[in-house]
């Protein structure tokens, strides 16, 4: 079991020993991308015909269209060749991204539910994870309630080549909802409503937030911290255990978000170490013993594919500019071509 596959220990290399293994190399993904090229040339024909050099306006090729809320036109039903590989293939991109490091990251403390904002270093990882799934699309974003999850899914979407907007949805009340109304079906096409949950919060460290991970080590011992931070479900005083924290996480991520996926949509979550490890959990089915070993590092975007009910973890992207991860899919490799033919 590769627990540690999501751990970076300098740079996301990790996911071609994933890549190799499924049995992807960067040839595939060259002659996969030829004949995409070829299959889809009246497609992005037509794409070109409405696509405005210079604008990025990407809104004007499906005026026609009845979806008037997030779906991206370039892969939108309305759009025949598309629509037919999407039958076919009938499967989407899931990508979770740990937030970027964090002002307590940096001082070692134990943060939790308090709300954080990024480090300068931790904007710059945003923005790298940005560049990483700059060409995989993505039609929602949920991030937990928390300013350092928020953060770095608007810095990382500043860097996605479709140029739609990240736009959080205020459903707090009913004031909120209307005073947050576009009044324009077009703007909306060009949005991606960003959904906040708490539920996808970091685990509630109770009486540990603001502590000294080191010193707490040095004053209870590093065996009874290491139990408190990595084991299932023994909680640290007053907080949440792992398992008390998928309860809330696992359960929306299954009510709200896998729905969202079955329905076609490529979603982005931007959450936090420890309810991401329990998301994955679910994901890759760990048993309670794995998912001890079972570490993200900040900012680093992981991929999975879900096809035809299933969750196929494909590793992290590597760079924008990397072939090997276009080699996923066929679908993921006809996104970045259109892509690539439009903004040329
Ligand atoms: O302090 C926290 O909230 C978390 C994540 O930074 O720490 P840990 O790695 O101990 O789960």
């Amino acid at each position: 079991m590769a627990t540690a596959v999501f751990h970076q220990a300098g740079g996301a290399l990790q996911s071609n020993s994933y890549l190799n293994s499924s049995g992807y190399h960067h040839e595939l993904a060259n002659a996969s991308l030829r004949l995409i090229s070829k299959a889809f040339k009246a497609d992005i024909r037509q794409l070109k015909r409405s696509y405005i050099p210079g604008q990025r306006n990407f809104g004007l090729i499906q005026a026609s269209s009845s979806e008037t809320s997030v779906f991206d036109p370039v892969l939108s039903p309305s759009n025949k060749s598309s629509s037919d590989s999407k039958k076919k293939s009938n499967e989407v991109a899931l990508i979770l991204i740990r937030h970027g490091e964090s002002l307590w990251n940096e001082k070692n403390l134990f943060t939790g539910c308090v709300d954080v904002p990024l480090t300068k270093k931790g904007v710059e990882e945003a923005i790298e994870a940005g560049k990483r799934i700059s060409n995989i699309p993505v039609d929602m974003i949920y991030t937990s309630a928390l300013i350092r999850a928020q953060m770095t899914a608007m810095l990382a979407m500043t860097q996605h080549r479709r140029r739609k907007v990240p736009i959080i949805i205020h459903n707090e009340s009913e004031q909120a909802r209307t005073w947050s109304q576009i009044f324009s079906e077009e703007t909306k096409k060009q949005s991606i409503p960003v959904l906040t949950a708490w539920q996808l919060n970091e685990r509630m460290y109770g009486e540990l937030q603001g502590l000294n991970k080191q010193e707490t080590a040095d004053r209870y011992g590093k065996d009874q911290v290491h139990e408190w931070r990595r084991s299932y479900d023994i909680p640290p005083p007053n907080g949440e255990s792992l398992e008390m924290c998928a309860e809330r996480a696992v359960a929306y991520f299954k009510h709200n978000i896998e729905p969202q996926l079955q329905s076609g949509k490529n979603v982005m979550i931007a959450a936090h170490g420890n309810s991401l490890r329990s998301i994955i959990m679910y994901l890759d089915k760990l048993t309670s013993q794995e998912v001890i070993s079972l570490e993200l590092s900040t900012g680093i975007p992981m991929l999975y594919i879900f096809k035809e009910g299933k969750f196929i973890r494909r590793g992290s992207p590597a760079g924008p500019t990397e072939a090997g991860v276009y080699a996923y899919t066929r679908r993921l490799a006809q996104y970045r071509q259109k892509l690539d033919d439009m903004l040329h």
